[in-house]
C-alpha cells in the first residue's frame, strides 16, 4: 500500500468512480457523522488484486474475523511487521523503490507543520520547549526545542539512514542555525532493525554533541500497544503506518494517544488516499482509505480536523496523500480578513 503504485486493478476502475463529499462534510467534521459514516463504510472497496468487497465491514469480516477472533488479528499484525523485516532500512526501502519522493515529501511536511506551529503555538513556539513524537516516520524526527534569540525555527533531523547519512549532516547544519538543543527525539518503529538503523546512526558524533540521543527514547512496539506518556508532546507525527491498524485499534490508538497531548498540542496523520472506500494490500496487511473514511473515523476518535492539505509533486501513479492536523478541541474559527460588516462601516474621514 505505501510508496506503491495505485494497484492496476484499482487505477484501471479510477476514473469511473467520483465521489465529492456530501454538504454536511464539506466544512467540518463536526456535524452530523451518522450519514457519513454510511457513506464512508459502506462503500465498496477492492484488494491490490483487484477483487471487490461490497463494504469495509465485509472485507474486515474476512481479514480480521469477527469481534473477540483473536487469532485472525494477531495474525493481520503479525504478516504487516513480517513484511517490514524483510525490508532493508534505507530510503528507497521504506519506500518501496520510490525514494525519489523523499523531498517532495520533506518540504511537504516541513510547510504544513510550519504553518501550524505559527497558528497555534502564537510566534511559532520561540522560546517554547517542544515535543514530538514519531511514529516510525524514515526515522527523521522533528524540531524540538525551539530557539528565541536567534529566530524561531524546528527541523527534522532527516535521513538518519545508514545509507545516507549525508543528508542528516545537511540538516544539522541547518539545524544549528536554529536551534540551540533538542528537548526530545521520541520514535517508535516495530520492527527492530529499522529501530536499530535510527539508534545507530541518532549516535553518530554530531548528534551526540547536540545532546540528541540522551533525549531520545526508542519504542520497538505497534500502534495498537502504544500509550504515550501523558502530557508529554506537543506534537505527535504519525505518517504512512496507520493503515496497519483495523478501524478498532485506530480508534482506540487515538483515543489513549490524546493523554499524550500537551495543551495545544495536535497530531499530524499523513496518510496515502483511496479514492473511494479503501484498498486492501494483500502483501503488507494493510489498508489505505479515503478521505471520508478517514473523517468518519476521526470523528469516532473524539478528534477534530484541525487544517487538512494535499502533498504536491508525488508521481501520478502514486496514491494522492493528505496531511491532516487533528485536535482534541474543537478548532476556533480563524478570520483573516475584516468582515464585510466590518469593512463597510462608516468610518472617521481623517
Ligand atoms: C511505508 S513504511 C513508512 C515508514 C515511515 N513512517 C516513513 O514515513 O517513512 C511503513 C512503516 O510502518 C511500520 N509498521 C508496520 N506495522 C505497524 C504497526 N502495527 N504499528 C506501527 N508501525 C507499523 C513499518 O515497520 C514501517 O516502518
Amino acid at each position: 500500500m505505501w510508496i506503491r503504485p495505485i494497484p492496476k486493478a484499482v487505477s484501471q476502475q479510477y476514473p469511473i468512480i467520483t465521489q465529492s463529499p456530501p454538504p454536511y462534510l464539506r466544512n467540518s467534521v463536526k456535524r452530523t457523522i451518522t450519514k457519513a459514516r454510511l457513506t464512508a463504510m459502506e462503500a465498496a472497496g477492492s484488494d491490490s488484486d483487484g477483487r471487490e468487497f461490497k463494504n469495509a465491514q465485509e472485507m474486515w469480516k474476512e481479514q480480521i474475523g469477527d469481534e473477540g477472533d483473536d487469532p485472525k488479528k494477531i495474525q493481520w499484525y503479525r504478516e504487516g511487521v513480517a513484511y517490514w523485516e524483510g525490508v532493508e532500512a534505507s530510503v528507497d526501502g521504506v519506500l518501496g523503490g520510490f525514494g525519489q519522493v523523499n523531498d517532495a515529501d520533506i518540504k511537504g511536511s516541513e510547510a504544513f507543520l510550519n504553518s501550524l506551529l505559527h497558528e497555534r503555538f502564537g510566534d511559532g513556539g520561540r522560546n517554547q520547549h517542544l515535543v514530538a513524537l514519531e511514529f516510525s516516520h524514515r526515522w527523521k524526527t522533528l524540531y524540538y526545542e525551539l530557539m528565541g534569540k536567534h529566530g524561531w525555527g524546528w527541523c527534522m533531523l532527516d535521513e538518519m539512514y545508514s545509507l545516507t547519512f549525508t543528508v542528516a549532516a545537511v540538516n544539522m547544519y541547518m539545524l544549528h542555525g536554529y536551534l540551540k538543543k533538542f528537548s526530545a527525539v521520541d520514535l517508535l518503529e516495530p520492527v527492530s532493525h529499522f529501530l536499530d538503523a535510527a539508534r545507530e546512526n541518532l549516535s553518530q558524533e554530531h548528534f551526540v554533541a547536540s545532546d540528541v540521543h540522551k533525549a531520545t527514547n526508542f519504542y520497538c512496539v505497534p500502534l495498537q500497544e502504544f500509550t504515550p506518556e501523558a502530557g508529554r508532546y506537543n506534537v505527535i507525527w504519525i505518517q504512512w503506518c496507520i493503515g496497519h491498524l483495523t478501524d478498532d485499534d485506530f480508534i482506540s490508538f487515538f483515543k489513549r494517544a490524546k493523554v499524550g497531548l500537551k495543551p495545544g498540542g495536535f497530531f499530524i496523520l499523513k496518510e496515502n488516499i483511496a479514492r473511494n472506500g479503501f484498498v486492501l494490500d494483500n502483501e503488507d496487511r494493510s489498508i489505505t482509505r479515503s478521505d471520508l473514511y478517514f473523517k468518519d473515523l476521526f470523528h469516532q476518535c473524539g478528534l477534530h480536523l484541525y487544517k487538512m492539505k494535499d502533498q504536491k509533486g508525488l508521481p501520478e501513479e502514486l496514491f494522492a496523500v493528505k496531511m491532516y492536523a487533528l485536535t482534541t478541541e474543537v478548532p476556533k474559527k480563524v478570520h483573516k480578513t475584516r468582515s464585510k460588516v466590518q469593512a463597510n462601516r462608516p468610518g472617521i474621514i481623517k
